[in-house]
C-alpha cells in the first residue's frame, strides 16, 4: 500500500517513502501549556493520530516514532501563574494533565515521546552556539538572534518573499536586530521569569535567559528523530513564522540534514468563518463538551468528517448526525455479536484484514471523508463475518473506545443514567401490563416509547433497548 501525502514544502502530493522504512519518523508541534486545549487544538491530534495509526498500520507497530511536544516555557504560562498566584510548574503539570485527559477521551494515541522544553534546555544552548559559529546567528543586548539574511533558503517553505513578509508579519523591530526579520534564539530572563545559564558566545556566556519558542522545536526534533526524518506536521497557523524559522535554524545548524521530508498542515477549525482561538475569545473547549455529555467519540468523528486541508465549523447538525451514525454503526456490530472476543476470534481466523478501497482512499493524502462514505458502504454488511471489515476499519480511524461497551458508547453521557433508568421501567411496566393482560396500559407504554425514538428489540424474553432515529428522552416523561 502506497501512503500519498499532501507536501507543503512541494506543494504538491507525493508518494511517500520513508527514510527508513523500520523507523518512520514523525514531530509534530505540540500545545503551550497554559490553559485547557479548546476544539481547534484537538484538530491537529486527530489528523496526526489518524496519520500516525495508518503509518502504523503499513510499516508496522513498532516502526514508527511520533513525537510531539509540550511548550512548558513561555510568557503566557508565566503571565498565567502570575496572576494566579502558582508556581509555573504547578501550571504546567496541571495543564499537562488536562491535555492528556482531553485527548485520550478522543481516542487519540499518546506519541512514543512528548518531549517538555524544560527539560531540552542543554541542547537548545547547544545548537544557539553551533549556528553563531556557522555565522547564522549573533548576539546583541543580552539576546541571541537568528539573522534571516545568512539563510538564502528563508521563506521558502511558507513560499513569501522576504518582502512579504516584512509586510504582512508582526515583526518586532527591535533596536538590537540587525534586520527586523531576525527572531530571537535566546532572551535575557528577569529575577522573576525562570531561566538558564545563557550559551557561549565569541567566549562570553549570556546571562541567565530563556530560549525563544522557535529553537525549541528544532533542538527536540534533531535530538529525538535525527537531522533528517520523514515528516513534521502543525496547524497551518503554524507554517509561517514558527516552521519557516524551525527549517532555517535547523537547516543551518545541521547541513547536512533535510530536517524534515514532507510537511503537513492542518486548516482550522472555525467559528463563524473566523479561525477558534483563544486571542479571539471565540472557543470553547474539549472539556466543555465533554462535560455536556458529547462522547469522545462524536468528537472525533465530526473532525474527521472534513479533509484536513479544509477549514471545518463544528456545528450542532454534524454534532447529531455523528451520534446517530456511530449508534447505528455500534448498534449493527454489537448484534451481529461484535465485542473484544469476537475480535480475537477473527483475527485467529485470519479476518481480522483491512478493506482494500477504505485502506486506498485513507491513504491518499489521508481522505477521511471518503473512507468514512466507504465505511458507510461497509456497513451494509449483514453477517459477522461480512462485517470484520467495517469494524477494521472503524478501529483503524479509532473509532472503537471499547468492543465490550459497544451499546454503551455514542450516548450523551449527561442523559444516560435517567433516561436509561427511565426506559427501563417503562420496559418492565409493559411487560407487567402484558403479563396482566391489559393490553391498552401495554400499548400506551409501546407508543410513548415510540414517540420518544426509542428501539426495542425483544430477544429470548429479555428487551433491550437503544436510541434510534429522532431519540427525544424529553418525550419519555409521563404526560400527565
Ligand atoms: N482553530 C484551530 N484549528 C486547528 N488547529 C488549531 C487551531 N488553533 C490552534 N491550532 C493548532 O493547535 C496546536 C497547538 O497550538 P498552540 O498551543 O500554539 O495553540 P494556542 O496558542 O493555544 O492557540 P490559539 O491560536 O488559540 O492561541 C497547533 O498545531 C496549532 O496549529
Ligand atoms: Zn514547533
Amino acid at each position: 500500500m502506497t501512503i500519498r501525502l499532501y507536501n507543503t514544502r512541494t506543494r504538491s502530493k507525493e508518494e511517500f517513502t520513508p527514510i527508513d522504512p523500520d523507523n518512520v519518523r514523525m514531530y509534530v508541534c505540540g500545545p503551550t501549556v497554559y490553559d485547557r486545549a479548546h476544539l481547534g487544538n484537538a484538530r491537529p491530534v486527530l489528523v496526526f493520530d489518524v496519520l500516525y495509526r495508518l503509518l502504523r498500520h503499513v510499516h508496522g507497530e513498532t516502526a514508527v516514532t511520533y513525537a510531539r511536544n509540550l511548550t512548558d516555557v513561555d510568557d503566557k504560562i508565566n503571565a498565567r501563574a502570575a496572576e494566579a498566584g502558582r508556581t509555573i510548574r504547578d501550571i504546567t503539570e496541571e495543564t499537562t494533565g488536562w491535555f492528556h485527559e482531553d485527548m485520550d477521551a478522543l481516542g487519540a494515541l499518546r506519541p512514543d515521546h512528548e518531549p517538555r522544553a524544560t527539560e531540552w534546555i542543554g541542547q537548545m544552548r547547544a545548537m544557539i552556539e553551533r549556528l553563531e559559529l556557522a555565522g547564522h546567528a549573533y548576539a546583541a543586548e543580552g539576546h541571541v538572534l537568528f539573522s534571516v539574511s545568512s539563510y538564502e533558503g528563508y521563506g521558502s517553505l511558507s513560499g513569501r518573499s522576504l518582502d512579504d513578509m516584512i509586510a504582512g508579519a508582526r515583526v518586532d523591530p527591535a533596536p538590537y536586530k540587525r534586520d527586523p526579520m531576525d527572531f530571537v534564539l535566546w532572551k535575557p530572563s528577569t529575577e522573576d521569569e525562570p531561566g538558564w545559564d545563557g550559551p557561549t558566545i565569541r567566549g562570553e556566556a549570556l546571562a541567565r535567559g530563556r530560549p525563544g519558542w522557535h529553537i525549541e522545536c528544532s533542538a527536540m526534533a534533531v535530538e529525538l528523530l535525527g537531522e533528517s526524518f520523514d515528516i513534521h506536521g502543525g496547524g497551518i497557523d503554524l507554517m509561517f513564522p514558527h516552521h519557516e524559522n524551525e527549517c532555517a535554524q535547523s537547516l543551518c545548524a545541521h547541513p547536512t540534514g533535510d530536517f524534515a521530508k514532507v510537511w503537513m498542515h492542518n486548516e482550522m477549525l472555525q467559528v463563524e468563518g473566523r479561525k477558534m482561538s483563544k486571542s479571539l475569545g471565540n472557543f470553547f473547549t474539549v472539556r466543555d463538551l465533554l462535560d455536556q455529555g458529547v462522547p469522545g467519540e462524536v468528537i472525533r468523528l465530526v473532525m474527521l468528517g472534513t479533509h484536513y486541508r479544509k477549514p471545518m465549523d463544528w456545528t450542532e447538525e454534524r454534532r447529531g448526525e455523528a451520534e446517530a451514525t456511530l449508534r447505528r454503526w455500534y448498534g449493527h456490530l454489537a448484534q451481529h455479536g461484535y465485542n473484544a472476543a469476537m475480535i480475537r476470534t477473527l483475527r485467529a481466523e485470519g479476518l481480522w484484514q483491512p478493506d482494500e478501497a477504505f485502506l486506498g482512499t485513507l491513504s491518499n493524502d489521508l481522505n477521511t471523508p471518503g473512507a468514512l462514505a466507504r465505511l458507510h458502504v461497509l456497513a451494509q454488511a449483514r453477517t459477522p463475518k461480512a462485517l470484520a471489515p467495517m469494524a477494521h476499519a472503524l478501529e483503524m480511524l479509532g473509532l472503537v473506545p471499547d468492543w465490550d461497551r459497544l451499546e454503551e458508547t455514542a450516548r450523551p453521557a449527561a442523559q444516560e443514567d435517567w433516561v436509561d433508568a427511565a426506559v427501563t421501567k417503562l420496559l418492565a411496566d409493559r411487560s407487567a401490563a402484558r403479563a396482566a393482560r391489559d393490553f391498552a396500559a401495554a400499548d400506551a407504554i409501546r407508543d410513548r416509547l415510540t414517540a420518544a425514538g426509542v428501539q426495542v428489540s425483544d430477544v429470548g424474553g429479555s428487551a433491550s433497548w437503544q436510541p434510534g432515529p429522532g431519540f427525544d428522552p424529553a418525550k419519555l416523561k409521563d404526560p400527565s
